[in-house]
């Protein structure tokens, strides 16, 4: 755990953004319905970009504990702390916040999140969806807001980070990147801003429609129970002033009804509160088998008779003419003679049926339902879909405002419930009667829903589409670019003249190009040149060296090899006659009285003199592996490798012989004179002895011997070092 968080810095910067993270996400953004943003979250994935998944973990615990205050759920802990880290590996990963936050969300985000909404929110199911890709979207557009942020502000964010990713990215990854975050957020934010405005407008008309139907039906409803109050009042006057038998009255009521079919019965009383005129008439006659039926503890009754009013009753269920569920209007007709002394009544039952003729009539909306009710609150008609029940008390619950909207919610099946069911508007008549438009809340959920899904596939659908835009953009000035650096990679002068770029490259890289040509033009003549220089000098140079060389191992009067050269040599002949167990010869030369020929001829006859012989030396000992040395003054070395010592002292005898016959021109005279040589040798196996020193001697010795028996003479040691030793 230590390991995790190694750096003190950054797990203060991770607390920090936790905090500020918390109180940000305490108010989050309302947006429509339950649907709220927040941005908080942005500062987690600012934290995992910087400083990878565990520092992340710390910002999202912060993060989230403000968010379970405010929605009361600690699933948000186990979702925000699982993007966190996902999108903390990705950065290590080197995979760019936003691909990982559409990963996330798409692959783990939205399932785990619809399971968990399920099993932990109380949401009816259709809400879920909604709930779920709205969290997708906040997510793409906080991680869209972060991204930007460590883009714009690099300098805020001097980290050290852990992440392992130290990579030089592309330009066309890098370009991709920005265009897609781009396209992202300004794809994200005008979704949402118009997603927003429709659904305001969507609100908006959805009220103005519920209250023209609230208005076109109150007013239906007032002109129907108006119409028919005055129908009343008008018969009652009318049987005031005929003040006829009920036998006269009888037609006159069922021709009233015939021209009135809103009413569903009516009747005339006298002023014993007795049934005396009634129709329909089939009706009618099943009273007068019930014997007079009396009405007098009818409230449209007492109301009408005692009060002498016209009276519009509460709904009720009507006895004797059937069980309808009725509105009474009553009214009190006078004897002719006695003006204020009540003869009876009239009454009409209304029927509620009626209303649903109406309702279907300005039903124009299809999910819209209505409910009329009285002023005691009893149901008088409800729309048939609604399965409310005709006089039962109306009752629903307000919506108490925790969802965000203009619209007047309320609940008509779970009164207890937070979850808004119905919009409605109401209003009330002029008999104090109240007419409710709903019309179910879920449609406009389900609206706000689909154009989530379609502003998140269209979003999809243009990232993927920018993707390939951008990566083709960024290719128009990566690949040329790619082109010029390979074809200046590995060009010679030939491929100078071969064309790469086509038409179809930027102009930048063209000139580019261009002037990199010229460039490289310039330095391959340039190079050439040096090419030459360097290489004249190095023959001169390999020249002086030679003639260096010459100096040390050469001597200069005879051009033969001087003595230390014919030292240093032996060793490396003896080693490679050691391996084939090869004889070597070594004869030390000294002509015989050079000193008179100096005398006699001068020093520069002498010069001539050894020269020449030097050169009858260099004819004779002709093989390449023979080391001709001047020793000294008028003494020659011969180091004679892989010799025959049989026939040694003959070859050694053919050259004195030669040069005995020799005729030697002084130089600047008509002269000439010859000159003899003494040789002592030695013929051993190279394992004779590591040191020349050695066989000189022996040969030294045997010139030494040839010196004094006469001179002009060779005098060979065979040496057998088995036989030494
Ligand atoms: N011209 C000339 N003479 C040289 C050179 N080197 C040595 N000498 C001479 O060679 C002579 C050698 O004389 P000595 O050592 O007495 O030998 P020699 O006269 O050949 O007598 P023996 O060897 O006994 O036959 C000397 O006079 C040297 O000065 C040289 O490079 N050029």
């Amino acid at each position: 755990m230590k390991n995790l968080f190694s750096t003190p810095k950054n797990l203060l910067f991770s607390i920090a953004m936790g905090i500020l993270a918390l109180v940000i996400n305490l108010y989050p953004i309302p947006f429509f319905a339950n649907v709220q943003f927040i941005v908080g979250n942005t500062l987690t994935v600012i934290v995992a970009v910087l400083c990878g998944p565990w520092y992340a973990l710390i910002t999202s615990m912060f993060a989230s504990t403000g968010l379970m205050l405010i929605w009361d759920s600690y699933h948000v802990f186990a979702i925000f702390s699982l993007e966190a880290l996902f999108l903390g590996f990705c950065r290590r990963r080197d995979i760019y916040a936003l691909y990982g936050s559409i990963i996330f969300w798409v692959l783990i985000g939205m399932p785990i999140f619809y399971l968990m909404a399920n099993i932990f929110f109380e949401l009816p199911a259709e809400h879920l969806p909604f709930v779920t890709l709205k969290q997708a979207i906040n997510s793409l557009i906080y991680t869209s807001i972060a991204s930007l942020l460590i883009l714009m502000l690099p300098k805020l964010w001097l980290f050290e980070t852990k992440i392992k990713d130290k990579q030089r990215r592309t330009l066309s990854k890098q370009m991709v990147y920005f265009i897609t975050l781009m396209i992202t957020l300004s794809l994200l934010f005008s979704a949402l801003y118009f997603n927003f405005i429709s659904l305001n407008k969507q609100q908006s008309l959805i009220k103005k429609n519920q209250q023209e139907t609230v208005f076109h039906l109150s007013y239906a409803g007032e002109q129907y129970i108006e119409m028919h109050t005055k129908v009343i009042k008008n018969a009652a006057q009318f049987f005031t002033l005929v003040n006829n038998t009920s036998a006269e009255q009888q037609p006159l009521l069922s021709n009233l009804h015939n021209n009135y079919p809103g009413f569903i019965s009516m009747l005339i009383t006298d002023d014993k509160a007795k049934i005396v005129s009634a129709t329909p008439i089939t009706r009618f006659k099943d009273i007068h088998s019930s014997n007079h039926l009396s009405v007098k503890d009818r409230d449209y009754f007492i109301e009408a008779f005692y009060n002498q009013k016209i009276f519009t009753s509460s709904v009720f269920v009507g006895r004797g003419f059937g069980n309808d569920a009725i509105i009474a209007i009553s009214a009190p007709y006078f004897q002719k003679d006695a003006p204020l002394q009540p003869a009876g009544i009239i009454e009409g039952s209304l029927d509620l049926k009626y209303f649903s003729a109406i309702d279907y009539d300005f039903n124009k909306h299809k999910n819209q339902s209505v409910i009329l009710t009285d002023e005691a609150n009893s149901i008088i008609y409800a729309s048939d879909e609604l399965n409310l029940k005709v006089m039962s008390p109306f009752k629903y619950s307000i919506h108490n405002g925790f969802y965000v909207t203009d619209l007047q919610l309320l609940n008509l099946k779970n009164t207890a419930s937070n979850i808004p069911e119905y919009i409605y508007a109401s209003k009330e008549l002029n008999n104090g009667w109240k007419i409710y438009v709903i019309e179910p809340f879920s449609p406009l959920l389900k609206q706000a829903e689909k154009q989530m899904l379609t502003s998140f596939i269209i979003l999809l659908a243009a990232l993927l589409f920018s993707f390939f835009i951008s990566n083709r953009i960024s290719q128009l000035l990566t690949v040329p670019l790619e082109m010029v650096a390979n074809h200046f990679g590995k060009l010679n002068q030939n491929d100078l003249n071969t064309q790469v770029l086509d038409e179809s490259s930027p102009r930048e890289v063209y000139s580019l190009y261009q002037r990199l040509l010229t460039s490289k033009q310039e330095l391959i003549s340039h190079q050439l040149a040096l090419e030459e220089t360097v290489a004249l000098r190095t023959l001169e140079l390999e020249n002086a060296n030679q003639k260096l060389q010459e100096l040390v191992d050469k001597d200069p009067l005879t051009n033969l090899f001087n003595r230390r050269f014919a030292e240093h040599k032996f060793t490396e002949i003896r080693d490679f006659c050691l391996r084939s167990e090869q004889a070597i010869t070594v004869a030390v030369l000294d002509l015989d009285f050079f000193k008179a020929i100096n005398d006699s001829y001068g020093h520069l006859a002498g010069d001539e003199c050894l020269r020449q012989v030097s050169e009858q030396l260099s004819q004779h000992f002709k093989r390449d592996i023979d080391i001709l040395a001047r020793y000294g003054g008028e003494e020659f070395i011969l180091i004679l490798p892989m010799t025959n010592a049989l026939n040694i002292e003959h070859h050694l005898n053919e050259f004195r012989i030669k040069l005995a016959a020799t005729k030697i021109n002084a130089p600047n005279s008509e002269q000439n004179f010859n000159i003899t040589a003494s040789i002592g040798a030695i013929t051993a196996n190279a394992s004779y002895h590591a040191q020349l020193d050695k066989w000189i001697k022996i040969a030294d010795d045997n010139l030494y011997q040839a010196k004094a028996q006469g001179r002009n003479r060779v005098i060979v040691s065979i040496i057998n070092p088995e036989a030494e030793s």
